[in-house]
């Protein structure tokens, strides 16, 4: 279990965590997200003791990572991939490392089979690639066979044959009990792979909850309205207080604030005909990033919507005289 209570971290005058306590518990994977900047590695770091907090405390299992008699064995990390001296072969690598720890061959032997790189283990790690180096990474937080994981972005440049097995290996370990805390900004990725979310941004906690959840939040906040009285639809639905948008051709509109009963029922009562009524369930990604929106350190102009796609400059449909 890792408990953070008022976590803060500042730089000089810039505070790249402020404030922050959540509880990741043991037994499912939970998500660590937020755009660039938000204050994840740092407070990945002071999870692991690289680096102080200003205010507030974290702990892994009742103590501070610096307080555990043999941190490698309570909590793996794995913070930067390429961590590992490039002249030194993976097996080297790992044996070094277990050596200082007290940890048997056998256990290297293990991991080295667990991620997949018996084949590569005796070549120099500085001849590896994106994918494999992921993978020593991962060898390297399993070595102490930890209780508590900390991986800070663990599918970044991966095919989707290493994120797959990055996904169903997340899920392994949560289900053997232990703690699994992944950072990530891809909040489609961590749908699949994560039970619970941790999102921040601009080192704040913006949301602290299930996937389920997060889901159902992002979900039916719209409704495609498609109709050869759009324009009219679209009139009264705004006088009951509904927003209307363009949809992606002339005769659909796009409405939020109500729901497809409302719709349809307004509809029948003015005699306007509907070719299709459809509550349209945003994507996380979408959900993610309107949620973090504000959070965002470094942000593209926004898109102007296309002329054409704005209602008022649709021309009234012309009605079919009866
Ligand atoms: N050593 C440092 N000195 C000064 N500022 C820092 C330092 N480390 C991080 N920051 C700042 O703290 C903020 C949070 O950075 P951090 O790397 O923790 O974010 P992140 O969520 O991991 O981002 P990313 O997804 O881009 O890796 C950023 O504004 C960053 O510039």
């Amino acid at each position: 279990m890792i408990e953070a209570v008022g976590l803060t971290k500042r730089y000089g005058p810039s505070t790249a965590v402020e404030d922050l306590s959540f509880t990741v518990r043991p037994g499912v994977v939970t998500g660590f997200l937020g755009p660039n900047g938000a204050g994840k590695s740092t407070t990945m770091r002071m999870i692991l003791g690289l680096d102080a907090p200003s205010a507030g405390a974290v702990t892994v299992n009742g103590r501070r990572y610096a307080d555990h008699p043999a941190p490698l064995r309570e909590v793996g990390a794995m913070l930067e991939a390429r961590a590992a001296h490039g002249g030194r072969s993976a097996f080297h690598h790992l044996s070094a490392l277990a050596a200082t720890h007290g940890i048997p061959r056998a256990r290297v032997e293990e991991v080295v089979d667990l991620v997949g790189l018996r084949a590569v283990a005796h070549r120099r790690v500085g001849g590896f690639s994106l994918g494999m180096g992921q993978r020593l990474g991962i060898a390297n937080a399993l070595l102490g066979d930890p209780a508590t994981l900390v991986l800070d972005e663990p599918v970044n440049g991966l095919d989707p044959e290493g994120v797959l097995w990055i996904r169903t290996l997340l899920t392994s370990l949560a289900a053997e009990g232990r703690t699994v805390l992944v950072s990530s900004h891809l909040m489609s990725e961590m749908a699949l792979t994560a039970e619970r979310l941790i999102v921040i941004g601009r080192g704040r906690l913006i949301a602290d909850t299930s996937v389920e959840e997060f889901t159902r939040g992002a979900s039916g906040r719209t409704v495609r309205v498609r109709t050869p009285e759009a324009a009219r639809l679209g009139r009264l639905l705004a006088e009951l207080g509904a927003r209307i948008s363009g949809g992606d051709r002339p005769d659909v509109i796009e409405v939020a604030g109500a729901d497809s009963e409302r719709i349809g029922r307004l509809a029948a009562d003015h005699g306007v005909p509907l070719c299709e009524l459809t509550p349209q369930q945003a994507s996380l990604e979408e959900a993610f990033m309107e949620l973090t929106r504000d959070a965002v350190e470094y942000q593209s102009p926004p898109r102007r919507p296309r002329p054409e796609s704005r209602p008022e400059s649709r021309p009234e449909p012309v009605e079919e005289p009866a």
